[in-house]
């Protein structure tokens, strides 16, 4: 048995048990998004880069440290690393990060490009961290999307010290991210914005 699967076994279901979940809501098709855990102050699993979701298991994760090193032989990791790294860099709190592809947030981004969206007066708001009524205001900001990684990491962590209540931002026609405490917490966080995105979309085709 490997370390993986010895040590962090638990840690590894959860995020399995995500990836389906999301695979399942449309949120994460085919192989897009990817998810990861803490698991000390120096490293995480990830999934593998082109792990489909709906399939993802125990050998479709591994560890790499938080500079980025890889710490499973012969594994290559998401292409998207550097954007959960950022995080777990910036905030010890931070225990999960998941980064979901789902046709609401898509289509969302695009009609609101380099823009940002403004949640306010839905209760499900209360769901986040910190937000105890429908009235705040929750911003999730839309970056240019790009190839370059490690670019659009800097973008997005530049952006976190200016704005350091942030709970999660779009990635323009490309999908989502937010994170959370541990993998159920980061988990509640995707559904919760899930739905918000879905109220949002339907508000901008139904009023006139
Ligand atoms: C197939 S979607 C394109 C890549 C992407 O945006 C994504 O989320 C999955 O990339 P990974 O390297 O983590 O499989
Ligand atoms: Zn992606």
């Amino acid at each position: 048995m490997d370390e993986l699967n010895e040590h962090h076994g638990d840690t590894a279901d959860a995020l399995i048990s995500a990836a389906r979940f999301f695979h399942e809501r449309g949120w994460m098709p085919a192989t897009a998004g990817n998810l990861s855990a803490r698991l000390d102050d120096d490293r995480m699993l990830i999934t593998e880069s082109g792990q489909h979701k709906g399939q993802l298991g125990p050998d479709g994760l591994m560890l790499v440290d938080l500079e980025g090193n890889v710490l499973s032989p012969d594994k290559q990791p998401s292409a998207e690393t550097f954007l959960h790294i950022i995080l777990y860099r910036r905030w010890p709190r931070i225990g999960a990060v998941m980064h979901t592809h789902s046709v609401n947030a898509t289509v969302l981004s695009r009609l609101a490009q380099g823009s940002q969206i403004h949640l306010r007066d839905y209760e499900i708001l209360t769901a986040l961290p910190e937000v105890t009524s429908h009235d705040a205001e929750v911003i999730v900001p839309i970056f240019g999307n790009e190839q370059d990684i490690p670019q659009l990491a800097a973008r997005v962590d530049e952006h976190m010290t200016q704005h350091p209540e942030l709970l999660g931002y779009l990635i323009e026609g490309h999908g989502f991210y937010t994170w959370g405490e541990d993998v159920a917490q980061a988990r509640h966080h995707v559904e919760a914005f899930e739905f918000l995105f879905e109220c949002e979309l339907n508000m901008r085709r139904l009023t006139p």
